[in-house]
């Protein structure tokens, strides 16, 4: 079954849910109509065989962590900051990284061990368009210069630390920038998820990445003809909706037709995110401790984990 030389465990979508000796955790299907919310594309298969089995692979982890973590804590004679399990998500543009982390919050505040699970999305590091304006890049936001990456590692090592009360500045799809007046605040979760395309990422200039800071890591993964059919499809959901809205800084797409948006977002994808996945994300993957690999229709067709 595994490559010798890999140094992953690959799991087909039928062994991987069938992991057995795990705490359990199971899903109504009245939990799971509440976890549509989520997502309304996302099938109840889905959520049961793949995300149930990944969510208690992570409790085992975060449990063990914690008890390392005290154990650490009076070997060390030092004064426990409560510091939480982190968890890094990374992928492409619309591969379903905020899907994911959502669904893997919901299931994960289920155990009382660790209940509080924040969920923090890179793109609150993402500098205001009037900077990206100064600097001449407002075309190339998402890949690494577009962030402040400076204050993000700020974010993750003070969490780490066990720093209360964090701010986090949010990011508005909608106004298609940082919004001046709202910041989400972070206190000490026990777990802190963290998403985005840039987490993996490394700069050979620095010393520390974001992902020295990490738990665990899940990168995923698909062929980027599903994920541009994805984005399109995204783009023409957001056509009928949010662009809709005056207020929409793509609200110029609202009135597009079907072939003109379709056109519209293939531009966009080609010359940005795209660009963006091979040149900065996808080199990136085999820093993970677990790929996800979808198929079409979001469907997970392998998992592979880290020996
Ligand atoms: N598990 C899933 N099942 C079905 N559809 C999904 C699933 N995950 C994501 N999608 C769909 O794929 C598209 C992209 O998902 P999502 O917004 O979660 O991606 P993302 O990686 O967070 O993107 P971005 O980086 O652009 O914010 C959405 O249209 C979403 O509805
Ligand atoms: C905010 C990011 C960079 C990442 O989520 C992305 O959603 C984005 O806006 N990319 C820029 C090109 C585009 O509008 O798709």
């Amino acid at each position: 079954m595994n490559n010798t030389y890999s140094p992953y465990f690959e799991f087909d979508r039928t062994a991987w849910a069938l992991s057995r000796d795990l705490p359990s955790l199971s899903l109504s299907e009245e939990e799971f109509e509440k976890l549509k919310g989520l997502n309304e594309k996302i099938a109840i298969e889905e959520a049961t065989e793949v995300y149930l089995p990944l969510a208690r692979l992570l409790h085992l982890y975060v449990t063990a962590f914690q008890n390392l973590q005290s154990k650490m804590n009076s070997f060390l004679n030092m004064p426990a900051p409560k510091a939480p399990f982190v968890i890094g998500i990374a992928g492409s543009v619309a591969v379903g990284k905020s899907t994911t982390a959502r669904l893997l919050q919901n299931l994960l505040s289920r155990w009382n061990e660790h209940s509080k699970v924040d969920l923090v999305t890179t793109d609150g590091f993402l500098y205001p368009n009037k900077v990206l304006e100064a600097k001449g890049i407002m075309n190339k936001k998402g890949f690494p210069e577009s962030y402040d990456i400076n204050k993000l590692m700020h974010f993750i090592s003070s969490i780490k630390s066990g720093e209360p009360a964090l701010k986090v500045p949010v990011y508005s799809h909608l106004a298609y920038d940082i919004l001046d007046d709202q910041a989400l605040m972070v206190d000490q979760p026990d777990i802190l998820i963290l998403e985005g395309i840039n987490v993996l990422q490394v700069n050979t200039q620095e010393p520390f990445f974001v992902s020295d800071f990490f738990d665990f890591s899940i990168y995923i993964d698909a062929n980027e003809e599903d994920i541009r059919e994805w984005y399109i499809e995204r783009f023409l959901m957001l056509r009928d909706t949010a662009f809709q809205d005056p207020r929409s800084y793509f609200h110029k797409y609202a009135s597009l037709t079907e072939q003109e948006a379709i056109h519209t977002a293939t531009r966009i994808w080609r010359d940005i995110n795209a660009k963006n996945l091979n040149e900065n994300i996808m080199p990136t993957k085999e820093r993970a401790k677990l790929i996800i690999q979808k198929g079409a229709n979001h469907m997970i067709e392998q998992v592979l984990l880290r020996k």
